[in-house]
């Protein structure tokens, strides 16, 4: 069985009047990019904050490259690294730069150097000053930054926010290239589902504090794969017509209902073969559970996002 990074059990934390996390367990192993979703104020940072050690937990507790305790803890806590309280970026300096101040007391050498500029896409910023920068480049250059001391554990408080369609896609494969290249086990958050559908491996969606579901990326794809949705009085009828159609994947969910998972930009002539079977066809049509309203369904629609 693969090495556990973090286990947290039953981790509580109230603020005057607000539950910001209710009895939280989550447990992430080497390997997993574990995304964490929640509309704002479900309490994605404050975890990460009881994570690192930046906030005090009331309840529970937490363990972290298999040490506990407030020593154990801050020991472990050095293989990690995270975005929440980056360094700052010197505005007026190149990528390398920065990355060569951060690194002033570390001994990187210039191959490492450019290597983390290579992984982070920005190899080819030369002599651009921070402070002109694209949001997604300032953003991938923090996370550089918090690449400098090599750690295991990486965690990132919504990194795709406020990025554009390419940013985002962008900062999903570098994620991945954290995990593939490095082998670097990440937790991360966005608010949106969405963005971290094609990225994480295991999904938490937190709602008012309480870690309300836990599912896997193959299942997420599962819950939410697009599908053509058929309905008829004759079941038998049309399970003839879909085995000659050599359509393997399909189910029969009901008497009356069943699923298809293939040939999905096929439904007109599926139809057409069904009538021509003389099969009643009472609807036929491709659905997708669009993630988002998959999301709103767990959260029982109460979005401030
Ligand atoms: N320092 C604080 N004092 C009082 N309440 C706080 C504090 N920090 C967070 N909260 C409250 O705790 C709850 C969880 O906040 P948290 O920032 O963890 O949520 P989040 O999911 O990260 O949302 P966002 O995406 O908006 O940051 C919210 O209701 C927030 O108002």
């Amino acid at each position: 069985m693969s090495e556990t990074i973090l286990k947290v059990r039953n981790i509580s934390k109230r603020y005057r009047n607000t539950k910001a996390l209710e009895k939280v367990s989550i447990e992430i192993k080497r390997g997993m990019i574990y995304g964490l979703i929640g509309e704002n104020g479900a309490g994605k940072s404050t975890f990460m904050r009881t994570i690192m050690g930046l906030i005090k937990i009331d309840e529970g507790d937490i363990e972290l490259f298999e040490q506990t305790g407030s020593k154990g803890l801050q020991h472990a806590r050095r293989k990690i690294g995270q975005s929440i309280e980056t360094p700052a970026l010197y505005p007026d300096l190149t990528a390398r730069e920065n990355l060569k101040v951060q690194a002033a007391n570390g001994g990187v050498s210039e191959r490492e150097i450019d290597d983390l500029l290579r992984l982070m896409n920005l190899g080819n910023t030369g002599k651009k000053k921070a402070k002109n920068f694209s949001l997604g480049m300032r953003q991938r250059l923090a996370i550089a930054l918090t690449l400098i001391t090599n750690p295991e554990f990486l965690i990132l408080d919504e990194p795709t926010n406020g990025l554009d369609p390419s940013g985002i896609v962008e900062m999903r494969e570098i994620i991945q290239r954290l995990v593939t290249e490095r082998g670097i086990t990440v937790l991360l958050s966005s608010h949106l589902l969405d963005e971290l559908s094609q990225v994480a491996t295991h999904y938490g969606i937190l709602h008012d504090g309480k870690l309300i579901h836990e599912l896997s990326k193959e299942e997420l794809s599962r819950e939410t794969r697009q599908y053509i949705e058929l309905e008829t009085t004759e079941i038998q009828k049309a399970v003839v017509v879909l085995d000659e159609l050599e359509i393997k994947d399909y189910e029969v969910v009901n008497g009356t209902r069943i699923n298809i998972y293939e040939h999905i930009d096929d439904v007109a002539a599926i139809n057409r073969s069904l009538v021509l079977a003389d099969v009643n066809v009472l609807r036929i049509g491709t659905t997708r559970q669009k993630l988002e309203e998959y999301f709103l369904q767990l959260t029982g629609g109460n979005t401030h996002a």
